[in-house]
């Protein structure tokens, strides 16, 4: 049996502008992630972690390169194509939540599923609830839960498809750091007990320890990676990072 990559990128490239002014947010990205692992994205400001997440999500067209999910290319995809992608093999978590304010937990958990034109599923959406500890919670609307409640909600939404990735961008950075540790704990058991993928960015470093390995994105290009990470670890890294871009850029 052949096993892809869940998300694979091949010289990713994404360049803004033309001439002079050109910039070039990812400048020949590779990157594979298997099936089953937690990876976090870092980088200093400008890096092209959001560029990266764009691209990988469909929502930006690369100016080279390819982008494989489960091993399909989906770089020439056409619009419908895309939004069909989004819907039934990605997962979304976003520092803002985004929950539909007038859906309850629920119904916000079930609504991928209506989307992607299947049958809405309750003992999944129930089940994911449970899962991620607001089975008490499922009748109340967003405005009524906390950060983190919306957060894990999220997340129950963003796993309802079973997608291929799940990509996170910033999940904690609206969170305390208890709440934080909850929404990441979540990240990891999806990982861990029903082998999700999951692909976060991050500037933090605790966040990035949950993760099994830290890739580091400088001016658009892989700049290093890290398996096992630590916070420490990683934050002497970013360090270090930071002080190489300010070298080049002076
Ligand atoms: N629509 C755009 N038009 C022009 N330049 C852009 C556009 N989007 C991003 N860029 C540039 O591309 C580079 C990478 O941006 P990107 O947002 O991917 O970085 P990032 O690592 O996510 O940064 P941050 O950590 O600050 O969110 C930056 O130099 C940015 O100014």
């Amino acid at each position: 049996m052949t096993t892809h990559p869940a998300l694979e990128v091949t010289g990713l490239t994404r360049t803004y502008g033309d001439g002079p002014n050109a910039v070039h947010a990812l400048a020949g990205v590779d990157l594979a992630f298997a099936p089953g692992s937690f990876t976090a994205v870092m980088g200093p400001s400008g890096s092209g972690k959001s560029t990266f997440l764009n691209c990988a999500a469909g929502l930006e067209r690369p100016s080279a390169g390819r982008v494989l999910v489960d091993g399909r290319d989906v770089t020439e995809d056409d619009e419908d194509a895309r939004t069909r992608l989004r819907r039934e093999r990605l997962g979304f978590v976003f520092q803002g939540f985004h929950l539909l304010p007038y859906l309850t937990a629920e119904q916000n958990v079930g609504l991928p599923l209506r989307l992607a034109g299947r049958r809405s599923d309750r003992a999944r959406v129930r089940g994911l609830l449970e899962r991620v500890g607001l089975a008490d919670r499922a009748h109340h609307l967003p405005t009524a839960l906390s950060g983190g409640q919306q957060q894990r909600v999220a997340i129950a939404r963003a796993l309802v498809t079973e997608p291929a990735v799940l990509l996170a961008d910033e999940p904690t950075g609206a969170l305390d750091t208890i709440t934080a540790h909850e929404v990441l704990a979540l990240l990891r058991d999806s990982v861990d007990t029903l082998g999700q993928t999951v692909v976060m960015v991050t500037h933090d470093p605790v966040a990035a320890a949950y993760a099994d390995t830290v890739v580091f994105l400088v001016d658009g290009r892989v700049a290093g990676r890290m398996d096992g990470p630590t916070a420490d670890a990683v934050a002497g890294q970013l360090a270090h990072l930071d002080q190489l871009t300010r070298v080049v850029a002076s």
